[in-house]
């Protein structure tokens, strides 16, 4: 089959955005490649183990590539994608030059594509993101592995704002805590709870892509399982109580998600979030504050924010 491939020409800022953007416009897969994170993996700051030869030259900035089937009509859908972009600047983002860029490839070279650039990395002192058609034997004894093939949905635990995610839930987990996982992508996040000990995990993405990526994903690590997924719009018509709320999405998106959240975690529960730009930081702070959260830590990756709020405990008197 063919398949179109769109390239955005960006900034390190505005990749996720840029990436979403892609997603939402009908993309199958995306591929993100930013300068700041080939600077950091070669300084091996998480001990990842990526082959410097697989580092491409790409010395400033950022390019999101996303992948569209035969079905979607590119030419017609190129206008917005590039207007949405400009777009990005009235949201504190720089999206760079913008520029956007069409070829038509087969299949053989997207899967060869993915592949490329995606080696085994340890993203923190225990997880390490193996791809599916790789083989990789544990190297220390606590190292949990989440094998992914990150080929349908974003999360492939490389991008800052999931690391932030990764980081939080090893902080956080003690064992046995029941979770939500708010826009799972390739379930990565879900996964990995899991791995670190979770009880109960459930996970929900609007789109359908992601949801049936991360059950592919969840496959891959039967360790992890039982994982329950469904589609979902944030936690909409959802009324639970859980230990611990997991969400990396743009902070626009994170905003209408701070009352859900309150309302479907214990006393004591936390909200972990991240996907908020430097410039979006005080925006969650505040709305999360305002829906009576206390924030507890602050994270960051680069430009990335991630956030551990906690729902208090009642007043005892
Ligand atoms: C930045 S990705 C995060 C994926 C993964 N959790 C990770 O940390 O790498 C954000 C995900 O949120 C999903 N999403 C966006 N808006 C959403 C909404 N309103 N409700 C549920 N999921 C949403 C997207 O489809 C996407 O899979």
């Amino acid at each position: 089959m063919e398949w179109t491939q769109v390239t955005v020409i960006t900034e390190s800022e505005a990749v996720e955005a840029v990436s979403y953007i892609l997603d939402d416009s009908g993309a199958t897969g995306v591929k993100i490649e930013d300068s700041k994170d080939f600077h950091h993996l070669k300084a091996g700051k998480f001990g990842e183990i990526v082959a410097a030869d697989s580092i491409p030259h790409l010395k400033t900035g950022a390019q999101v590539t996303a992948y569209f089937p035969q079905d979607v009509f590119v030419p017609e859908i190129l206008p917005t994608i590039k207007q949405r972009v400009e777009q990005l600047r009235e949201f504190g983002l720089n999206p760079g030059s913008g520029q956007v860029v069409s070829a038509a490839v087969d299949d053989e070279d997207w899967a060869t594509a993915w592949k490329k650039y995606y080696k085994p990395v340890r993203i923190t002192h225990d997880l390490t993101v193996v791809p599916e058609w790789i083989d990789y034997e544990v190297e220390q004894p606590n190292e949990k592995l989440i094998h992914l093939d990150p080929g349908m949905a974003f999360g492939t635990g490389t991008h800052p704002t999931t690391t932030l995610m990764l980081q939080a839930l090893e902080m956080e987990i003690r064992g046995g805590e029941s979770v939500i996982d708010v826009g799972t992508g390739s379930g990565v996040l879900s996964i990995a709870a899991r791995l670190l000990g979770a009880g109960e995990v459930q996970a929900y993405d609007l789109d359908q892509v992601a949801v049936d990526s991360a059950l592919e994903n969840i496959k891959l690590n039967p360790d992890a399982a039982p994982i329950t997924i469904g589609a979902n719009s944030l936690l909409d018509g959802i009324h639970t109580q859980v230990d611990l709320i997991v969400a990396n999405i743009l902070a626009e998106i994170i905003v209408p998600l701070v009352p859900q959240a309150f309302e479907n975690l214990k006393p004591g529960g936390k909200f972990l979030t991240s996907g908020i730009i430097a410039d979006k930081f005080d925006l969650i702070k505040t709305t999360l504050i305002e829906n009576g959260f206390e924030v507890r830590e602050t994270l960051r990756i680069k430009d990335w924010y991630g956030i551990i709020a906690v729902k208090p405990l009642p007043d005892e008197d």
